[in-house]
């Protein structure tokens, strides 16, 4: 069944024109199904960095129509920029799989440097982009990304595995790199508790986890990239870091007369709560 807003991975939005490496348009090809990563594609340093200028310089557009009378100004969109982080194997590449894509990957590689991918949704009337950044869980393949993922970061999203305890006692340690690369202390923060279908293989119990999102002042979901069906939905925990992002209002639009659109942080509030 085609997903109602489905995007194609790997879009890449510059300067208010998109650019597609794979799975342009709505259907996703068989080679977008095997998820490429960029590194694959040998373009991950340069992509990262025009990704980071596009979310710099501007809002992405959705393409402007040229006619007889000229140019008519693109429709502008705020896209919020949310990296997933978490050990390999815990199921990053998969979560966000399944809230652009609206289904389960066929089967996934682990991820090199940094894949994104990215879903416009409307909420209250506005639409908005939701980028996800799938990092790379193994230290190998991110440690050349690292300083380009956390930049202009509006929201993080950490994953452990509940059926992999070492999962869940990393935690400590990625929350501790986030600190490490100034993330500001407002950015709604998530702890996702993935793969909650393997029931007889559960090692995390949920009042721990509880525990420790309580501690780190983050709200916890337990789902399952694979069922849809198990415990909190996918869909529903991205779009609750959506609304929450929008009610945020972390970036205010400025048009100066050049057109050229940019991006201010508005005002930090004191405190985040996530009540
Ligand atoms: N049963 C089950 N398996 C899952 C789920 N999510 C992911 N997996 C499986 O877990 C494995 C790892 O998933 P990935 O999404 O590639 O993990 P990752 O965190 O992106 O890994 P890296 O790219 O190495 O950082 C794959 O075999 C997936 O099929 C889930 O919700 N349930």
């Amino acid at each position: 069944m085609p997903h109602p807003q489905r995007q194609a991975e790997g879009t890449c939005l510059l300067s208010g024109a998109t650019k597609r490496y794979i799975g342009a348009g709505t259907d996703l090809t068989p080679e977008a199904t095997s998820l490429p990563s960029l590194s694959s594609l040998g373009r991950v340093g340069g992509m990262a960095e025009e990704m980071e200028s596009s979310l710099e310089a501007s809002f992405s557009s959705s393409g402007a129509v040229s006619g007889a009378s000229g140019f008519l100004p693109p429709a502008r969109s705020r896209i919020f920029k949310i990296i997933v982080i978490g050990d390999s194997n815990v199921g990053k590449t998969c979560l966000t799989y399944r809230f652009c894509a609206g289904r389960f990957p066929d089967r996934t590689e682990a991820t090199i440097g940094v894949d994104f991918r990215e879903r416009a949704v409307e909420i209250d009337g506005e639409r908005i982009k939701i980028q996800l950044w799938d990092t790379a869980g193994q230290e190998r393949f991110r440690k050349s990304m690292v300083q380009h993922y956390y930049r202009n970061v509006h929201a993080v999203v950490f994953v452990y595995d509940m059926t992999n305890m070492a999962s869940f006692h990393s935690l400590p340690s990625w929350i501790e790199e986030c600190k490490q690369h100034l993330l500001a202390n407002d950015i709604p923060r998530i702890l996702v508790g993935n793969k909650c279908d393997l029931r007889s293989a559960i090692q995390v119990p949920t009042d721990l986890a509880q525990k420790f999102a309580d501690t780190h002042s983050m709200p916890l979901f337990e789902t399952s990239a694979k069922n849809p069906n198990d415990n909190d939905h996918v869909e529903a925990i991205f779009m609750t870091l959506a609304h929450k992002l929008k009610s945020h209002k972390p970036l205010m639009l400025s048009q100066p007369p050049d057109n050229e659109i940019i991006l201010k942080p508005e005002p930090k509030p004191a405190t985040t709560c996530w009540c």
